[in-house]
């Protein structure tokens, strides 16, 4: 027998009944609008960007620094990066004292490229700053009124840009120190994070500066070297110095000045390549308040100086520019200044990353011990084969790297007592996540207020958590939804059965 269950599929299908058609293109318009209106409306609006420009006056050079963030995003935790560096051409401002007007003058190349590279209807809110560091101290303490004229200079040129110019001055040495710190830690994503942070090691051409946090210094011992901040909602006790003429030019030139004090007029100087000869003026090298009182009496205008390049002895002098003998702290680094048991990574930038890149020492999971082999087979290298190996270096700077190698690695070891076992704890670094480490960034997020002393309130979901969650509901309620409508589903329909 066969049965047909024919009249049950002439039923009209229920999904074919217009009042179920309806509701079904609502609830999918419904969840197509509720997920297109999640994505839009949180989606990030087309960035509008703010700028801010800061100016490193140097005692060797000065560069200036461009830097942008999102504007909505200004008094909170966006990202301030650096787009632009631009290098002045010719010697730091300081170098200027006797023809101020053309520190002035020399700053425009760089400003003019500064205007092409910040759009034009940001320029009157773009602010404009000029940090000045130890070359400026150090023409401050030898003439103050030359000081004042190279500052005017410098002022009237900046005020002919259309920016938003914020003064020109001499930072401190523990503002250099401190912001140096903030920079390093800030692009580190350290601050926002709580995480521990990353000592800060600058060395520049006239000064050098450590910043670092240590568990043992809560700022009552040695209260100058302490500098305290409130970012993100936690507290930090920063302990920070400058050593005033410990950058590596000066401490050249307090080397020489050791060299040459009973006034000969020729030096055999160990950090200076064997075959190194060169003649040098007297009152030049002495042409700092670093080493004005060394002046030998009698000095002749010229001095010859040749080089022997002995790794050993240049450690030698070297070590004779600082002085060990005092300490009225529980620990000191040198010349009596108190320093904490170092603690943490360290990052060290400028000239320490300039000179340890160029000498190919800039790995520090090289053991201490194997670095210093390899200076001391560089500074023993006959110094026209050092030519011949850098023929683009100018002779001026290259003639200087067996020195400041030296300097640095004898800065490290015997000045802050980093041990062969802490040294691994430091990198040399130029740049973090493409903006230079240095205090510039740090000043302009200060003086901008861009660092917020309490953490900022945030959405509770990051925006793609926010998005992902509501698809997920908007598809649950659409499975739901089509199930809901389950008994208007058709029946299947079966083949004849054969009984
Ligand atoms: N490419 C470069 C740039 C700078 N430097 C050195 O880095 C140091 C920068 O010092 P600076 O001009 O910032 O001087 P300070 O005012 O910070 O003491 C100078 O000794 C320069 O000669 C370098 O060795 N290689
Ligand atoms: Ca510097």
């Amino acid at each position: 027998i066969i049965l047909q269950r024919g009249n049950l599929m002439k039923e009209k299908n229920p999904w074919h009944k217009p009042v179920t058609i309806i509701i079904t293109v609502i609830g999918v318009i419904a969840i197509v609008a509720l997920v297109t209106v999640a994505v839009l409306q949180n989606r990030p609006l087309p960035q509008k960007y703010k700028y801010g420009i800061v100016l490193d006056a140097g005692s060797s050079h000065t560069a200036l620094y461009i830097y942008e963030w999102p504007a909505e995003k200004d008094n909170n935790t966006g990202r301030v990066e650096q787009t632009h560096s631009c290098k002045v051409k010719g010697p730091g401002i300081s170098s200027y004292a006797s023809a101020p007007l053309k520190a002035g003058e020399s700053l425009r190349a760089c400003m003019q490229e500064a205007e092409q590279r910040v759009p034009g209807k940001r320029y009157h809110e773009t602010p404009l700053y000029l940090g000045a560091t130890a070359g400026m101290r150090l023409l401050n303490m030898e003439n103050s009124s030359a000081s004042e004229k190279v500052f005017q200079a410098v002022e009237e040129a900046l005020q002919k840009f259309p920016f938003s110019y914020q003064g020109a001055r001499i930072l401190s040495g523990q503002e250099e120190g401190a912001f140096g710190w903030v920079t390093v830690n800030y692009l580190d994503d350290r601050l926002e994070q709580g995480l521990e942070t990353t000592g800060a090691l600058d060395l520049g051409g006239a000064s050098t500066q450590i910043s670092f946090v240590s568990d043992n210094y809560d700022g009552s011992e040695s209260p100058s070297n302490s500098v305290t901040f409130r970012l993100y909602g936690n507290d930090y006790n920063l302990y920070t110095h400058s050593f005033l003429c410990y950058g590596k030019d000066q401490v050249l030139r307090m080397a020489l000045a050791h060299q040459t004090q009973t006034g000969p007029e020729s030096i055999l100087d160990p950090c200076f390549h064997p075959g190194y000869n060169a003649t040098k003026n007297y009152s030049i090298l002495y042409d700092s308040p670093c080493v004005s009182d060394r002046k030998p009496q009698r000095a002749p205008v010229n001095f010859t100086h040749v080089g022997n390049g002995n790794f050993k002895q240049c450690q030698n002098v070297v070590k004779s520019v600082f002085n060990f003998t005092h300490c009225n702290y529980t620990h000191c680094s040198f010349n009596g200044i108190f320093q904490p048991l170092l603690q943490g990574p360290f990052g060290a930038f400028s000239a320490y990353y300039f000179v340890m890149n160029f000498l190919n020492l800039s790995d520090t999971s090289i053991p201490l011990e194997t670095v210093k082999e390899k200076l001391a087979r560089y500074c023993a290298t006959p110094w026209n084969q050092i030519i011949q190996q850098h023929p683009d270096i100018k002779l001026k700077y290259l003639a200087e790297y067996c020195f400041s190698g030296t300097y640095i690695l004898t800065l490290l070891t015997e000045g802050y007592n980093f041990t062969s076992d802490s040294y691994p704890n430091i990198k040399f670094i130029k740049k973090i996540k493409g903006s230079d480490a240095g205090w510039t960034l740090g000043y302009m997020l200060n003086l901008t207020n861009m660092i917020p002393a309490e953490a900022p309130d945030s959405p509770p979901l990051p925006h793609a958590g926010y998005v992902s969650i509501v698809t997920i509901m908007a598809l649950l309620l659409l499975i739901l939804f089509v199930v809901s409508l389950r008994p208007l589903w058709p029946r299947c329909s079966k083949q004849p059965q054969i009984i």
